[in-house]
């Protein structure tokens, strides 16, 4: 499992660990990590370390000694290395001096603005050390003409811990922030940079490890990797039979959107259940398709058994059938128009699991506020609608979250792909979703998991070119074996 932690769980860990060790280790730690994977880039974009040109962004924190620091250690290893000082009476006094004995370049970033200009556009390497954790809002005014630079440059940029002016605890954005090609990120993940749409300005991310202490519970967030995925996926054992493996009731699709019924048929009949059952108008259209769906026309009621529903996609304003599917006891999934149509307090009042998943605009209706609002706090939004309604949340987008109504860490998905932005995509998501709850997986696994296979799914089915959702419902299988390595 991947993890993030807050910016104060990570200072509280910083000073603990501090106390045990001697002045500045924890910075020499963090600039040998950050060094190292500058001379990797280099040794990619300029050939190798002795003669490649770098500069560094060194803004009045600690982020920027870790800059200065590693600086030195690729001025002694032969590169020419400039440092652009935003706040010179305030810069890191240790790491200037050691750059300073290593041959470095010390200059105003203010005073010497054209030159400034000059040396990032002539740079291999650009460093990121404006700011990082200590940051608040967006980028400084005087800080935005030298990530206009390094965006104009051709070098490449690496960004200390964080991309500067990103909000390391939420993924916000406000106005200008530098946008890195590789992020070197110390002792944890922050949440900003597995959230979106900080995320995107991080680049790659590489972590090391200072050896800071950090309580599991404490996380803000978890990523599934492929072994937390293999460890959770349902495996018929030799005594299952379709009932052990679940029965998974679909509730959707209308006569006007047929194809959303047949689509989370697809997802269903790909995530793990021992049967799929559908109800609904569209079941001629569902046969045709799947002949291995159980199809009835009466309502869920009396549809037989099943062990988990997906209501609401394609659903049209159908709120009879949603308003069954609440009352049922069983874990139930809700999306699409189901999200408009389901009664607030009969969501609350249920006692079984249930799951909740919208995109960013029905997120923002469901919450009364505009769907910039929502695509901007992705976290706080997911952690506010999971509250409000007493049910897990898992809000889509290319970093898909899931929370938790009993709160903990949020699950962010990061297999993702922007080519998963197709109609009916959702569909296909919800039947596997529903699929692994009526396999037994908890709403906050059975949300993660499936949209972990779902978004890999989407990469295999695209490839670098358009697919459509029954692509992606297709790939599913491949998914699977890929997360299980066979
Ligand atoms: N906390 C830890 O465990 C460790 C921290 N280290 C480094 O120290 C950093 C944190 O250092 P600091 O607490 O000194 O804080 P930062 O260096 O992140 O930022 C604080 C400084 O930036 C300025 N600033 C704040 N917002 C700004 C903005 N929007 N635009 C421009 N400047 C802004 C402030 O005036 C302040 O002087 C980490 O990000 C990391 O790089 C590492 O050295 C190793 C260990
Ligand atoms: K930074």
């Amino acid at each position: 499992m991947r993890t993030a932690y807050s910016v104060e769980t990570v200072r509280n860990a910083e000073r603990e660990l501090m106390a045990r060790l001697p002045e500045g280790a924890l910075m020499q730690r963090a600039a040998a990590g950050l060094a190292a994977a500058c001379a990797q880039v280099l040794a990619r974009v300029a050939g190798r370390v002795y003669g490649s040109r770098v500069v560094l962004l060194v803004g009045s924190g600690d982020n920027g000694g870790d800059a200065l620091y590693a600086g030195a250690r690729l001025a002694r290893r032969g590169a020419a290395v400039t440092a652009l000082l935003l706040a010179p009476e305030r810069a890191h006094a240790g790491g200037l001096a050691a750059l300073r004995r290593a041959g470095g370049r010390v200059a105003d970033a203010g005073a010497a603005s054209g030159s400034a200009g000059e040396s990032i556009a002539r740079a291999d390497l650009v460093v990121d050390g404006i700011v990082g954790i200590g940051g608040k809002g967006g980028l400084r005014e005087a800080a935005v003409p030298l990530a206009d630079a390094a965006a104009r440059s051709r070098a490449a940029v690496v960004a200390v811990d964080l991309p500067s002016g990103v909000d390391a605890d939420t993924g916000q954005v406000r106005g200008d922030v530098v946008r890195a090609d590789l992020t070197v990120t110390f002792g944890t993940h922050k949440p900003g940079l597995l959230i979106d749409p900080a995320r995107e300005y991080a680049g790659a991310v590489r972590l090391v490890d200072i050896g800071l202490p950090l309580p599991a519970e404490a996380a803000e967030l978890e990523a599934l990797q492929h072994a937390d995925a293999a460890r959770l996926l349902p495996v018929p054992a030799a005594e299952s039979d379709k009932y052990r493996r679940g029965v998974v009731g679909i509730a959707a699709g209308s006569a006007r959107y047929p194809g959303a019924a047949v689509l989370a048929v697809a997802g269903a009949l790909r995530g793990g259940a021992g049967a799929v059952r559908y109800v609904g108008p569209a079941g001629d259209a569902v046969i045709a398709r799947f002949p291995e769906t159980l199809v009835s026309d009466q309502g869920p009621e009396r549809a037989g058994r099943v062990q988990a529903w997906v209501v609401g996609p394609g659903a049209g304003d159908d709120a009879a059938t949603v308003a069954q599917v609440l009352a049922a006891k069983v874990p139930v999934l809700i999306d699409a128009d189901g999200l408009r149509l389901a009664d607030a307090d009969a969501v609350r009042a249920r006692t079984a699991p249930t799951l909740m998943t919208p995109h960013a605009g029905e997120a923002a209706a469901l919450l009364g506020v505009a769907r910039e609002e929502v695509e901007g706090a992705r976290l706080a939004s997911v952690r506010e609608l999971a509250a409000r309604y007493g049910a897990t949340v898992l809000l889509k987008g290319s970093t898909t979250l899931v929370a938790s109504a009993k709160g903990g860490p949020v699950r962010v998905n990061a297999t993702g792909t922007s080519w998963l932005a197709t109609a009916g995509s959702g569909d296909v998501l919800s039947g596997l979703a529903g699929s692994l709850l009526a396999a037994g997986l908890s709403a906050v696994d059975a949300g993660s998991v499936a949209a972990y296979l779902h978004g890999l799914a989407g990469r295999f089915a695209a490839q670098g070119a358009p697919a459509g959702a029954h692509d992606v419902a297709a790939s599913i299988p491949r998914a699977w074996r890929d997360v299980r390595g066979n």
